[in-house]
């Protein structure tokens, strides 16, 4: 006779054969890949993340398109600038959904921009865009923000008096003010407690998914939401950023202006204007977490963009050298900096462009979910099927860049030495959901670095000959925490 223990050793045994064998069928369907083991599918061979190496190395082994399973999630990851053209850009409307991770949903839910899809994302992306382009314009120009942004940059950067010092905190606020202005349609002090506790939340939102406990989160959503834990903290600061949202939209309701300054005046016209549309989509909740979007894709991406930007220059500084060339020749000192400047400066433009290209911050991009089927590279892939467009492999395809691995402005000039554009230069993604917020980070970027190389030479403390290249893993990939000095030119 069979005791206990035999019964359910026996069992466990055939649920997994059974489960291993349903997993053979479903791979069957799917672009090939690693054998799925069951319950941790490739989590082994992965480490438990989508980092660029392991990517690149099945890519070697699987070609353009194959399968890796996230636990028991398959996930079709698309590799290099062809195969990710097809998905995003050939196929733009099937592949524009986005999955909700467990400690996504449980955080915000599927409203605003980011993790929205279907008829919610369409119209609060469209009318978010249209917002962010007519704030451009007119009396609230969104240049002259950032103008102005960059220039409190300049003082504080002089303030240290060429004394080592640390950049992230003056431009993570810098680049934050202006997301705020947009938004809130004010800037705020840096000694304002409520910004500082900002800053802190949207750093923590956008890092904790990529921590150990993030992933633990996602795979035991239950009871890691019942359990303390460093989680929690995360989902008070999310609190914490959807209140201070919300107290800024009384406000806006107490003070009702004439004409919108802001996205909030806007927003608040736009819940009026449709609330007899059973259509619509436009209520607090969507605006709230609308704004906390733009909040988070906005301060994180292009501060730490503008922190590698710095560390390349002062690793390398022939090519420093060369900027302060070319801006002394074509800009007057007193000259206010515009976006229209790049076309006077091609050799910085391709600096810059350089600079999203290599530290591509986002690493293997942002996955999307499949809205339709749909054939890519020859496979049939069934809606709801989750997508990893490789942007790493886009951006560091040999077959595109004539030195992938080195930074490398030339990359972005003819032979004549003017700006060329690249198809495969995708940092910002492609397709109908590239990134939001892709102009205001380039009219940010240019005027930020050319401001800041047109009033210093940046150099490493003295002493220090090393400098640490290697990113930091997270959702964004960031630099090691440095000090420079910024001697004044
Ligand atoms: C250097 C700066 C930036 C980089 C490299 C960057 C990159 C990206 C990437 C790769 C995506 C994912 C697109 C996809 O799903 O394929 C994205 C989405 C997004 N970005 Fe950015 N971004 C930057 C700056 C900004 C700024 C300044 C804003 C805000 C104004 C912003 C707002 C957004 C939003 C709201 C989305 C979600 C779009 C959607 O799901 O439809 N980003 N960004």
């Amino acid at each position: 006779m069979l005791g206990i223990v035999e019964i359910f050793i026996a069992l466990v045994a055939s649920l997994l054969i059974l489960q291993f064998l349903k997993l053979q069928w479903m791979r069957s369907q799917l672009p090939p890949g690693p054998v799925p083991l069951p319950v941790i599918g490739n989590l082994w061979l992965l480490d438990f993340k989508l980092r660029r190496e392991t990517l690149t190395k099945l890519t070697s082994i699987y070609g353009n398109i194959y399968t890796v399973w996230m636990g028991q999630t398959p996930v079709v990851i698309l590799n290099g600038y062809k195969a990710v053209k097809e998905g995003i850009i050939t196929h733009s409307e099937e592949t524009s959904g986005r999955p909700l991770t467990p400690f996504y949903r449980d955080m915000m839910g599927e409203k605003g921009i980011f993790l929205t899809s279907g008829h919610t994302w369409k119209q609060q992306r469209r009318f978010g865009m249209t917002v962010i382009r007519s704030l451009g314009l007119g009396k609230n120009n969104l240049e002259r923000q950032i103008q102005t942004e960059a220039h409190h940059l300049l003082d504080i950067f002089a303030n240290t008096k060429g004394k080592p010092f640390d950049p992230r905190t003056f431009i993570v606020h810098a680049i934050a003010n202006i997301i705020c202005a947009v938004v809130f349609g004010h800037r705020f002090s840096s000694e304002d407690e409520s910004f500082s506790k900002l800053i802190k939340a949207i750093y923590f939102v956008i890092y904790f998914q990529a921590t150990i406990w993030g992933r633990m989160y996602d795979a035991f959503p239950w009871l890691m939401h019942h359990f303390p834990g460093p989680h929690q903290e995360v989902f008070a600061f999310n609190d914490f950023m959807h209140n201070l949202v919300m107290n800024e939209v009384h406000a806006h309701e107490r003070e009702k202006a004439g004409d919108p300054q802001d996205l909030i005046d806007f927003y608040l016209a736009q819940i009026e204007k449709t609330k007899d549309d059973p259509t619509s989509t436009f209520n607090k909740d969507n605006m709230v977490q609308t704004v906390v979007d733009l909040l988070l894709g906005g301060t994180e991406t292009t501060s730490t963009t503008l922190l590698w930007a710095l560390l390349y220059m002062v690793k390398y500084p022939e090519i420093q050298e060369r900027v302060h060339r070319e801006i002394e020749a074509a800009l007057d000192p007193s000259h206010l900096i515009s976006y229209e400047d790049r076309k006077k400066l091609p050799y910085t433009n391709a600096v810059i462009h350089e600079t999203l290209r290599y530290s591509n911050i986002t690493s293997v991009g942002v996955p999307r979910q499949c809205m339709r089927n749909t054939t890519l590279m020859g496979f049939h892939i069934k809606k709801g099927t989750l997508l990893l467009p490789n942007l790493h492999s886009v951006v560091y395809d040999a077959e595109h860049w004539e030195t992938p691995w080195k930074f490398n402005p030339n990359h972005f000039l003819d032979l004549d030495g003017n700006f060329v554009n690249k198809e495969a230069f995708l940092p910002f993604s492609a397709g109908h959901r590239v990134c939001l917020g892709e102009q205001m980070a380039r009219v940010e970027l240019f005027i930020f670095f050319t401001n800041l190389l047109r009033a210093f030479t940046f150099q490493l403390p003295e002493g220090v000959k090393e400098i640490n290249m290697e990113y930091i893993l997270g959702a964004i990939l960031q630099p090691h925490p440095y000090k420079l000095r910024a001697i004044p030119r």
